[in-house]
């Protein structure tokens, strides 16, 4: 069975298989932890944030990198064009790169323990590590059972979140605890849509994502509830003090979610034109993201 490969130029490959915009992904956690820190504390460590941020970054180019090596091997991948193990043509060499961004990315987190003489951060994020490698490495492979969106979920939103705030104030909140919740949820979003136009190469590779057990249709109605649930939740945390006013600013990233789920809801079974649903994703993930942090930081300014 074969999917019909997208076309694109030799640099639109590269830059599909890199996937730059992916990467705010690995920062909004660090950002919102950051925010709800100097939100209660008006204390803020700029070298402990931005070392985090590179961190970050490192660790998800490793999780990419070895996802490209890993799927090479089962053969899911077979078809995609822009991966980086069928672009160099070098599983090796893509192996060992993302292990060296794996190395830097610790390096990065265990200075930040250097500084704070706690090991806390550096346990959550080996924590967020292993289940980064269960969601794809062998023998476990959790999220060819369709496991990956709630790994995703616990990963970059209370495990990040919470590793942030701590990372800024060496103390736990319910705040940075409630926001995580709504920056989990719009991450496992992306993998969530990320699966739409590959049904069925993903059946035949044996992967049960989550598009695979629901079929398209009702996984757009489910994108759908889902994704409005991070606007009630945000203006439920309002009503009930544990967020400050000024973050219903989220609110007016509205509009990239109508554009997501408008989008799905046409296309869900149409790969070609779904396939770019997970930047849409990438989209709403940022803007809520962004101006949620940023309603912290007014709210303390
Ligand atoms: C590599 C990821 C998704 C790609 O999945 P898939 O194989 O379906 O896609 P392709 O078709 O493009 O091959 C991301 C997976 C994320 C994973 C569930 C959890 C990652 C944990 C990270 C290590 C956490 C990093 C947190 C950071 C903020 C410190
Ligand atoms: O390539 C992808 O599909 C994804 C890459 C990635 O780093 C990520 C991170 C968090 C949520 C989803 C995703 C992807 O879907």
């Amino acid at each position: 069975m074969t999917t019909k490969l997208i076309e694109y130029p030799n640099t639109k490959l590269w830059m599909a298989a890199i996937k730059p915009p992916m990467y705010s992904v690995a920062i909004m956690p660090i950002w919102i932890g950051g925010a709800v820190a100097f939100a209660e504390t008006k204390y803020f460590h700029p070298a402990v944030f931005s070392t985090f941020v590179a961190a970050a970054v490192f660790i998800l180019a490793w999780e990419n990198l070895s996802n490209d090596v890993f799927d090479s091997e089962t053969g899911i991948d077979k078809n995609k064009a822009h991966s980086l193990v069928n672009l160099t043509g070098n599983k090796t060499f893509i192996f060992w790169l993302g292990n060296l961004f794996l190395v830097l990315g610790l390096l990065g987190i265990l200075s930040i323990a250097w500084w704070q003489q706690d090991l806390t951060v550096v346990g959550i994020i080996l924590l967020c590590c292993v289940l980064g490698y269960m969601y794809q490495g062998p023998p476990f492979r959790l999220g060819y059972q369709g496991l990956g969106e709630v790994i995703c979920f616990f990963c970059f939103g209370p495990l990040a979140v919470t590793a942030a705030y701590y990372s800024q104030t060496q103390s736990w909140s319910w705040t940075s605890l409630a926001a995580s919740v709504i920056v989990g949820i719009v991450t496992s979003l992306i993998l969530f849509c990320s699966h739409f136009h590959q049904v069925k190469d993903d059946l035949a590779a044996g992967k049960r994502s989550p598009i695979v057990r629901l079929g398209t249709q009702k996984s757009a109605q489910l994108l759908l509830w889902v994704g409005g649930s991070i606007y009630i939740l945000a203006l439920l945390f309002v009503l009930l003090g544990i967020f400050p006013t000024w973050t219903l600013l989220s609110l007016i990233s509205l509009p990239y979610a109508l554009k997501l789920f408008r989008h799905v809801w046409e296309y869900h079974n149409q790969p070609e034109k779904v396939s770019n649903c997970k930047f849409l994703a990438v989209e709403m993930h940022f803007w809520s993201s962004l101006l949620l942090g940023l309603g912290f930081i007014l709210a303390a300014s």
